[in-house]
């Protein structure tokens, strides 16, 4: 099942071949722990119930979210079908598009390409991203990323109405200005990528994605029906979040947790390599219009492309993102890098 061809050569482990799955793969036990995270079942949206999870998880699991089952399970099988292509046929796929494809690491530049890192922190991963606004815009050669293209812009409208519910939940327990709100939740401004987590026997080569927050209002994930690996980071400790199939994963972004003048958190989360299975996985990222001014009384003003701007400068310059400490009143640089 494992097509090596298939892999970056950087996420090629030489001991694959001799390391069959024994038949009850330990990582699977794991997933038999009781699962912590917050439920929010969108048919019936519970405003305090969404409030505590906003305030003491920044993530939750969304129950009842109106995308047809076939969507998500089509989905899962043309882009587990993409990944499978020759790397070298992955590699050129995206020439001349808006979409691109990359390894190694989830931090890209504005135009998509991956943002360098030494080997010691290679992220165990491998993706294809497409901003929003260029989704309608391109007509992919490859005929299985032009199924990938045509099943994002049906998903996409979805994830849209979702993510807006949402966050005008959100702006309500927040008293947030109706009107003035709304420019923190911009339609296109998003971007949508597919992973795959090869997996790799041995897990000590890091992570499939390393510890961060996002940088977006709020981002909605698709795991994989049946391989874990999503874990999030609660008051010091470490969750592991299941895979339950037909629910979506809800992650509160850093534009959120500045939003609501830090009431609510970016969810802190990693993910980890599976020995014997590979992952895939879908995440829809949606930010504020970049030009909207955050301020208020924690955050000195900032717009999106700022943050954005500042984000790259620092993995460029330190190798990490800083993030929102960089926006804080009374910044002090030497401390937020501790
Ligand atoms: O694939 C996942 O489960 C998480 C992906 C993620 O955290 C991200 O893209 O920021
Ligand atoms: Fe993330």
């Amino acid at each position: 099942m494992n097509n090596l061809e298939s892999y970056p050569p950087d996420l090629r482990h030489q001991d694959r071949r001799q390391h069959p799955p024994p038949p009850n793969p330990d990582q699977d036990e794991e997933l038999c722990d009781p699962d912590p995270v917050p439920i929010i079942d969108l048919e019936c949206l519970h405003h305090d119930k969404l409030e505590e999870a906003c305030k003491n998880w920044g993530l939750f699991r969304l129950v009842n979210h109106g995308v047809p089952l076939t969507l998500l399970k089509e989905l899962q099988e043309v882009a587990k079908e993409l990944f499978s292509l020759p790397f070298a046929v992955k590699e050129g796929a995206c020439n001349g598009s808006p979409m691109t494809y990359f390894w190694g690491t989830p931090a890209l530049t504005p135009s998509g390409t991956a943002l360098p890192r030494g080997p010691q922190n290679m992220n165990w991963v491998e993706g294809f991203g497409v901003p929003l606004s260029q989704l309608s815009h391109f007509n992919p050669q490859l005929h299985t990323l032009e199924s990938v293209r045509v099943l994002l812009m049906e998903y996409e409208r979805h994830l849209w109405r979702i993510g807006r519910r949402l966050f005008e939940a959100m702006a309500k327990n927040l008293e947030l200005d109706v009107e003035g709100s709304k420019e923190y939740l911009a339609e296109k401004s998003g971007m949508m990528r597919v992973y795959r987590y090869p997996n790799c026997p041995d897990t000590n080569v890091g992570w499939g994605m390393e510890e961060h927050t996002d940088s977006s209002v709020l981002s909605i994930l698709n795991q994989d029906d049946q391989v874990g690996g999503l874990q999030l980071l609660n008051h010091h400790q470490w969750f592991n979040v299941k895979p339950i199939p037909n629910t979506f994963i809800v992650n509160l972004g850093d534009m959120m947790q500045a939003i609501s003048n830090d009431r609510y958190k970016s969810a802190t989360h990693r993910v980890s390599i599976n020995k014997h299975k590979e992952r895939i996985s879908l995440c829809y990222f949606v930010f504020p219009d970049e030009e909207a001014v955050i301020e208020n009384s924690k955050y000195k003003p900032f717009t999106y492309n700022q943050f954005r701007a500042q984000v790259q400068e620092d993995i460029k310059a330190i190798g990490q993102k800083v993030g929102l400490p960089r926006f804080h009143h009374y910044h002090n640089s030497q401390a937020s890098l501790l």
